[in-house]
């Protein structure tokens, strides 16, 4: 009899001392790789999990910056059984970007698929599917085509930017920017102008830094794991509703084109085509959104995937590039001195290429191979606020310059943000300095060292199109405005706490006031 009450338990605990053993043994190179590299204390069964059980956005780069301060290179996380590498070696970003098998994503992803389930989250063949669909958006020809849209949607945010030169108080710049960043994106990728601007749908934007930033505590915080707990305490409901407006926004697009009677270019390209999309149809400007319905005419995907598509373009090339302008207007308002300097570089083109700009006496595309100042002030920018890691799961082995192996099944945390402030590359890490990326400075600094845009086949395919507006916009913000703030610079950009939401956000928010310039200038004078 009380032999027999044993049996059960014994059963399990043999079954799991089984489990536990069959485990060790076909992660034994993760588990002996894991060994070799130093970390922090590990917990039974949570591992390092406890360093995130109650963070919020802000907590996660500190936690993270934390753990680099004290393990510079590499550290070894785990997270309920499962190993992660988190590492800002140069030899790790370069062999991923030079290896085309290991594309995947870590499950960490998996709270975004909230916003949509497309390329961002996507892995295997379907990831490589819809990479071969959208790259041609993004070829040089087509996006030298965006400039009209470019033009309007930047004269509107000008206007719209003007009643709070005129109140001179404070404001948050971000919204009115995302909105502008919507309105360009809707029409260059789309092709579909939503006058989101002129309708003032700010509502879109708080949506998606709300949205943004519990996807966000989703995937960190263990606490909320569990998608039963998370709908337990309604945040699932929350999150949905946040993402509502964009994704019937989404819908309202691809429905609008659907219908279109000018639907008749049927262009693409052979989908199993194994040399790329870049080599064929190089004259093709079909945009991002052509080359959807083209797709779904193929029966290559279908209409409710090309939804998500689309709501992931909206929101990957929309909240990124406000964010940056909108941290430039933070920072040059805090250094006079470089925001004199750029308005020196501005006046000096103006006058060089006069009859490039166009009727409004806006900036054009064509002109802005000649801003070098600012071209180093938004790189020196997205040096700082950058997507601060991206993570991948190791399908096959990593091989490193040095011989090092990273084996397949790791996951590996990517910490750019620490990589873009080593000491042993930037002259001055902690601080806001464009000379960084003088000519002569970049030239002698290693290959692979800034990466705002990642590399390998998943960088970013919106690169160009980001630089492009970006310095597009404060270009032409900077020709007619002046930005002010009572807050000091920023003496240690390494240090400061910032809101991680996709880019890193400042936690004091993006206020600023604005004055026009030729107002200031009379001002000065009259004194
Ligand atoms: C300053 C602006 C931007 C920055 C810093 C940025 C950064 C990045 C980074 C680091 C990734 C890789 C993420 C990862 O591997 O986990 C990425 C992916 C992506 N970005 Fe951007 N991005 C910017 C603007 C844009 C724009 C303007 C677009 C579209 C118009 C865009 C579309 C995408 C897409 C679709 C992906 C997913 C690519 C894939 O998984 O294959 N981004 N971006």
């Amino acid at each position: 009899m009380e032999w027999s009450v044993l049996i059960v338990p014994g059963i399990l605990l043999v079954a799991l001392m089984a489990r536990l053993l069959i485990y060790r043994w076909r992660n034994r190179r993760v588990l002996k790789f894991m060994a070799s590299v130093p970390g922090p204390t590990c917990i039974p069964f949570f591992g390092n999990a406890y360093l995130t059980l109650r963070v919020n956005n802000t907590g996660i780069h500190q936690t993270f910056r934390q753990l680099s301060k004290e393990y510079p290179r590499a550290v070894a996380f785990w997270v309920l059984g499962e190993p992660y590498l988190v590492t800002a070696d140069r030899q790790v970003f370069n062999a991923l970007s030079l290896c085309s098998q290991n594309i995947n994503k870590t499950s960490d992803y998996d709270p975004f698929k909230a916003h949509c389930t497309a390329i961002f989250t996507a892995n295997g063949s379907e990831w490589r599917k819809i990479r071969r669909i959208i790259n041609p958006s993004f070829r040089t020809k087509v996006l030298m085509s965006f400039g009209p849209a470019f033009s309007c949607h930047t004269k509107t945010l000008l206007q719209r930017l003007q009643s709070h030169a005129d109140t001179g108080c404070y404001f948050d710049i971000l919204t009115p920017v995302h909105l502008c960043t919507i309105d360009m994106i809707c029409e260059n990728m789309m092709g579909c102008s939503m006058n989101i601007q002129n309708r003032n749908l700010v509502s879109l934007s708080t949506n998606l830094e709300r949205s943004t930033e519990m996807c966000f505590e989703k995937s960190f915080s263990f606490m909320w794991w569990s998608d039963t707990i998370y709908s337990l305490f309604g945040k699932k409901k929350r999150l949905l509703e946040a993402v509502k407006g964009m994704r019937d926004l989404a819908h309202q697009m691809l429905q609008q084109k659907l219908e279109s009677e000018n639907i008749t270019k049927l262009s693409t390209l052979p989908l199993d085509s194994s040399s790329g999309l870049e080599d064929v149809e190089k004259e093709s400007l079909s945009t991002f959104m052509d080359l959807l319905l083209d797709n779904i005419k193929l029966g290559a995907i279908t209409k409710d995937q090309a939804v998500e598509e689309i709501v992931e373009m909206f929101i990957a090339g929309s909240i990124t590039t406000a964010t940056t302008v909108a941290w430039m207007t933070k920072i040059l308002a805090t250094r006079p001195d470089i925001q004199a300097q750029l308005h020196e570089e501005i006046h000096r083109v103006q006058k060089m290429t006069e009859a490039e700009t166009d009727q409004e006496d806006l900036f054009t595309l064509g002109q802005l191979s000649q801003f070098q100042y600012l071209d180093m002030v938004v790189k020196e920018t997205l040096r700082h606020v950058t997507v601060p890691f991206v993570l991948r799961h190791l399908s096959q082995d990593l091989t490193l310059e040095d011989g090092r192996v990273l084996p397949a099944g790791l996951r590996v945390m990517l910490n750019t943000f620490t990589l873009h402030h080593d000491p042993e590359y930037w002259e001055r890490p902690s601080e806001f300095y464009p000379s960084h990326f003088s000519p002569e400075k970049e030239t002698a600094r290693p290959k692979g060292v800034f990466l705002p845009f990642m590399c390998g086949p998943r960088i970013c395919p919106g690169n160009k199109y980001a630089t492009q507006s970006i310095k597009l916009l404060m270009a032409n913000m900077i020709k007619k405005y002046e930005f002010f703030t009572e807050e000091k610079p920023c003496q240690d950009f390494l240090e400061d706490e910032y809101r991680i939401m996709f880019m890193l956000w400042p936690t004091s928010g993006f206020n600023v006031q604005i004055k026009n310039r030729s107002k200031t200038i009379r001002i000065a004078q009259n004194g």
